[in-house]
């Protein structure tokens, strides 16, 4: 703490403390100016020269991190195909580092380290936008990336997935971590398709580069024929195709030959659950022995797959269908066989025969080489510009940012689609810059008409009311185990407006004061929606072990069934 006291610099902006930083630190009245920013907004004002400033330059975003360039880094760059152990070597160093953090694309992952490194006898607190489990005498962390913290300094860093600096959306918090970690080692675990766009990043960092290259530790061999029908649908295997509606049905189409059961997993049902389908599934035990699943297995994750099944090649990506991509396929693929796992040889395949050529292509191609790294101006820049532009809404920021924004060759500006999105209805309210800021970087889904109520019902009464009771929004009445595939999108809908008011109690302490409740109707949500999966499953008859699985009676306490 004290470390980081000596990077903040406070700013007296209209007689207002403005502490400012990025997502995770707790906001309001709390927020971090970075040094080399503020120190430069200073020396513009009092020359009078800010006018002329063009915040909307971003061609040198290294120089936003001072902590980070203050030391020579050695960067370690463990790449290779999927299954190769470069996750594994890298958590290897941060074990036996004197301090250290993990940040990973998925809360899924970040629990996975957590475990790890604390079944190790390694402290690990574990800190994604929802949750903070924190473990006494912890001095590592594991978080999702855009929880990574660039005023700490640490021993050891790792970035897992690094190749996601090229997503459009999420990109830039990838670019931010690598450009702004502030630690002696730092290990970035990807494809190697990402190898050259780093190195040409980290041209003006100063540090130190190497990069390290893995071979795959168990085969992964696609098959020449295709699965045709359903009837040789057989034990470890995992299906996978791109929408809900579709998951369900194969799952039915399955089940219907009374020989396997099936666990799902799939983007929209809460993390918890997805977790909970995974390990019935990697379960010997278990008479869940197939899994159905969207590209949501698609990252990092260790599961007991035998062979990979994929029902289409292509996907709806909320614009148009499209076919997947190489990295999508080898990504997805590379889940079957994981070294170590019950089935070290993984098999990959197609539902139809006439697919089969477009996976065989994809998985023999080296993905294509990432050319440029998202970006995207911190909050420092927006406030600053917006103290020159004061009539501006933040829609009206963020769009000239996104239109007018200066970059160099290796940088693209992020899609703010989304953010655009929010900002056009919180503009409406009477909220500071900073609010309105913090509501735009939610993890809202607008897409979800209930999802997008939600933030737009805590936006109105924190402005109007200052404090966002949840009782006023939820009665338990609400919550029960949905009965229709209406009723259960609903539900998840539903644990995502619950998930947000979390997240929005980590960074408004006061103002949604009822986060335990909406913690334990979360976990309610997601008892239901599990409760809805084991009632779809066709039931062995007198299976034993089914009832064991039963995640409804035996997670449900007593506590919860009052609210039901
Ligand atoms: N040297 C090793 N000893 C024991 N287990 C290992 C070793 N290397 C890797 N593993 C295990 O093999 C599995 C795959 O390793 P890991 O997750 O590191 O692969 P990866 O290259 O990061 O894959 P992906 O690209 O899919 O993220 C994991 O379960 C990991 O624990
Ligand atoms: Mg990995």
């Amino acid at each position: 703490m004290k470390e980081r006291k000596r990077e903040e610099v406070k700013l007296i902006l209209s007689r207002k403390w403005y502490k400012v930083e990025l997502y995770g630190l707790p906001f309001k009245s709390n927020i971090v100016v970075s040094f080399g920013i503020c120190n430069c907004f200073r020396q513009l004002s009092s020359s009078g020269d800010a006018k002329k400033f063009d915040f909307t330059d971003l061609t040198r975003p290294h120089t936003w991190y001072p902590n980070a360039r203050r030391k020579k880094r050695k960067i370690f760059l463990h790449v290779g195909p999927t299954n190769s152990g470069k996750t594994h070597q890298a958590l290897k160093q941060l074990e036996t580092s004197s301090s250290g953090i993990y940040c990973g694309p998925l809360r899924l992952l970040a629990w996975e380290v957590a475990k790890r490194l604390n079944k190790a006898n390694v402290p690990c607190n574990l800190i994604t936008g929802q949750e903070r489990e924190e473990v006494d005498g912890a001095k590592h962390k594991a978080v999702t990336v855009e929880m990574a913290d660039v005023t700490y300094n640490y021993d050891c860093a790792v970035i897992d997935e690094i190749q996601m600096l090229g997503c459009k959306t999420r990109g830039f918090s990838f670019t931010r971590a690598l450009l702004g970690i502030s630690a002696n080692e730092l290990h970035l675990c990807g494809d190697p398709a990402a190898v050259p766009l780093i190195e040409e990043i980290l041209k003006v960092t100063d540090d130190d580069v190497k990069v390290q290259h893995y071979d795959r530790l168990s085969p992964l061999i696609p098959l020449k024929v295709p699965l045709g029908s359903f009837s040789n649908i057989r034990t470890g295997d995992c299906i996978v195709t791109f929408s809900r509606q579709e998951i369900y049905r194969l799952k039915k189409q399955i089940e219907a030959g009374k020989k396997h059961l099936c666990s799902v997993v799939y983007g929209s049902l809460p993390p918890e659950t997805r977790t909970r389908q995974a390990t019935r599934f990697n379960d010997a035990e278990s008479d869940f022995d197939v899994l159905v699943a969207s590209d949501a297995i698609g990252m990092g994750l260790n599961l007991n797959i035998s062979r990979i099944i994929f029902s289409k090649l292509e996907k709806f990506d909320g614009m148009e269908t499209r076919e997947l991509t190489v990295p999508e396929i080898k990504q997805i693929a590379g889940r079957a066989g994981r070294y170590g796992s019950k089935f070290p040889v993984g098999e990959v395949t197609c539902l139809d025969a006439e697919d089969l050529p477009l996976l065989h292509s994809s998985l023999n191609s080296p993905s294509p080489i990432l050319e440029r790294a998202g970006l995207f101006p911190s909050f420092d820049l927006l406030l600053m510009y917006s103290r020159l532009h004061p009539k501006h809404s933040l829609y009206q920021i963020l769009e000239h940012f996104a239109e007018n924004a200066k970059l160099s060759a290796n940088y693209f500006i992020a899609n703010c689609e989304e953010m655009l999105k929010v900002a056009a209805v919180i503009d409406e309210l009477p909220l500071e810059l900073d609010d309105k800021y913090l509501f735009c970087m939610s993890p809202v889904d607008v897409d979800d008409y209930i999802s997008s109520q939600g933030l737009t019902q805590f936006a109105h009464n924190y402005s109007q009311h200052g404090i966002v009771r949840l009782k006023e929004i939820f009665t338990p009445g609400t919550l029960k185990v949905p009965k229709t595939h209406t009723a259960l999108k609903e539900l998840e809908s539903i644990h995502k407006v619950l998930d947000l008011y979390v997240w929005l109690s980590f960074r408004l302490e006061d103002s949604f004061p009822d986060r335990e409740l909406a913690s334990s109707q979360k976990s309610i949500c997601s008892l239901l929606i599990e409760e809805f999966l084991e009632r779809l499953g066709w039931q062995k008859p007198k299976s034993r072990k089914l009832s064991r699985y039963s995640a409804f009676n035996s997670l449900l306490s007593a506590e919860m069934r009052q609210h039901l």
